[in-house]
């Protein structure tokens, strides 16, 4: 780069994380040059965030979303494109930093693309690590790329954990706001709605990581993240619950220190983190005021109503296709959930089933975890098929 400015890829651009990164780089116009915004088929905003960011190009994974986006932009200069391979290209594209929040293992692949040219990459896309992390990991020492966390409780982790003292870590301890459902009985959370499940008491998100939230599926998807990113064994990542969602995270160390960030409920906090690295950035919003928040409360998770704790942790210490079955089941009955095709408590039992049939053999390069995730997500749906009769 010959300018100053940070040249900046937007992978999500509309969506929750995507619209933060995007209100962040707008209130700097003189750090931040943008290449490319990448969506799935939400011509509106993403057209709206082009006219304001005049990025070089635009993509939609959708190939019918191509004409309406190229006609909400006629007469400007920026280019258009569309379809699955287009998302990678855009990924793959000449820009500093990359925004990885698409959601869902459609992220893998572009997220891929970025770190394979070396790129810093701000990672949201949590399910690119839970489905393939040995290999992400792998490229990014490879490629001497440099992946930052964004996923609030990462984020929180990758601020307190002195690397120079790895061996002096006793524990990681993830925090959990244990979602809306945190109170309710198994047969309460048996006829919960999809509107119920994604109204999250802290944090404004997209609809999928809502109901791993209610789920707490997210806890689970997360302790795989955390594994990866920070090479601690499974048992030595606490989950704590922490219904304020105030301490986003902890790391415990041998003297019995124990190191948290905190901050109030905002994204734009862990995003600037990474969208400024190595240098923070001032972000609008509240302040975190403890004194009015008065109380933080704590308390174990409870394996019994929330089955999808013990199951990440089952995947995680089976290794190979096991996580990826996982994710991608998980997404399948997600949507089915959301499209009130099968129950709450179907989403776990579901998944269980789906990791049960198939498995867990090694997965050593992309083309081994993309057969896994279609016959995983398969297997997924002659579930719901079964359910919904
Ligand atoms: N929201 C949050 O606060 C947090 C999110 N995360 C993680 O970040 C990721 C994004 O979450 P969130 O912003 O909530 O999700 P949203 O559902 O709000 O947004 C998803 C984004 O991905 C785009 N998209 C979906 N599928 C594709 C595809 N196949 N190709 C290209 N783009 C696609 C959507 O486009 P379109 O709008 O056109 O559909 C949208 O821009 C997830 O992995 C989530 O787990 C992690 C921590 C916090
Ligand atoms: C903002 C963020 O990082 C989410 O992953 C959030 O942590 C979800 O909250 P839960 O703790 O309820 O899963
Ligand atoms: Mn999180």
């Amino acid at each position: 780069m010959s300018s100053e400015k940070r040249s900046v890829t937007i992978l999500g651009s509309t969506g929750s994380v995507g619209c933060n990164t995007v209100d962040l780089i707008e209130r700097e116009p003189d750090r931040f040059v943008v290449e490319a915004l990448v969506a799935n088929r939400n011509v509106a905003k993403l057209a709206e965030q082009a006219k304001l960011l005049r990025p070089r190009l635009v993509v939609v994974a959708q190939e019918n979303a191509y004409l309406p986006l190229k006609e909400a932009l006629a007469g400007s200069n920026i280019e258009v494109a569309a379809g699955r391979a287009a998302v990678v290209e855009a990924a793959a594209r000449p820009a500093d930093w990359v925004m990885s929040a698409i959601v869902g293992a459609a992220g893998l692949e572009p997220t891929l693309a970025a770190i394979r040219r070396g790129a810093m990459v701000g990672l949201a896309n949590k399910e690119t690590l839970v489905c393939a992390g040995t290999l992400v990991m792998g490229e990014v020492e490879r490629h001497g790329a440099t992946l930052i966390p964004v996923d609030s409780e990462h984020s929180a982790i990758f601020q307190v954990l002195d690397t120079t003292q790895r061996d002096r870590i006793d524990k990681i301890i993830l925090t959990a706001s244990g979602g809306p459902f945190r109170r309710f009985s198994s047969e309460q959370m048996a006829s919960v709605t999809p509107e119920q499940a994604v109204a999250h008491p802290n944090w404004d998100m997209g609809a999928k990581i809502s109901v791993d939230s209610a789920s707490m599926m997210n806890k689970g998807l997360e302790l795989i993240e955390a594994y990866h990113l920070f090479g601690l064994p499974e048992d030595r990542i606490d989950i704590l619950v922490h219904p304020q969602s105030v301490v986003h995270s902890m790391v415990s160390y041998i003297d019995g220190s124990v190191l948290a960030q905190l901050g109030t409920p905002d994204m734009r906090t862990p995003i600037s983190l990474a969208l400024g690295w190595p240098k923070r950035m001032a972000t609008p919003g509240k302040r975190l005021d403890l004194g009015q928040v008065g109380t933080l409360t704590f308390e174990a998770p409870d394996p019994e109503r929330f089955p999808a704790l013990r199951l990440a942790r089952d995947v995680l210490r089976k290794g190979g296709a096991a996580p990826t079955i996982l994710n991608a089941a998980n997404e399948v009955a997600v949507q089915a959930f959301l499209d009130r095709k099968i129950g709450f408590l179907d989403i776990v039992r579901l998944v269980e089933q789906a990791v049960s049939a198939l498995g867990d053999a090694p997965l050593n390069v992309l083309a081994d975890v993309l057969a896994c995730d279609a016959q995983a997500r398969e297997v997924a749906r002659g579930l719901v098929a079964g359910l919904s009769r």
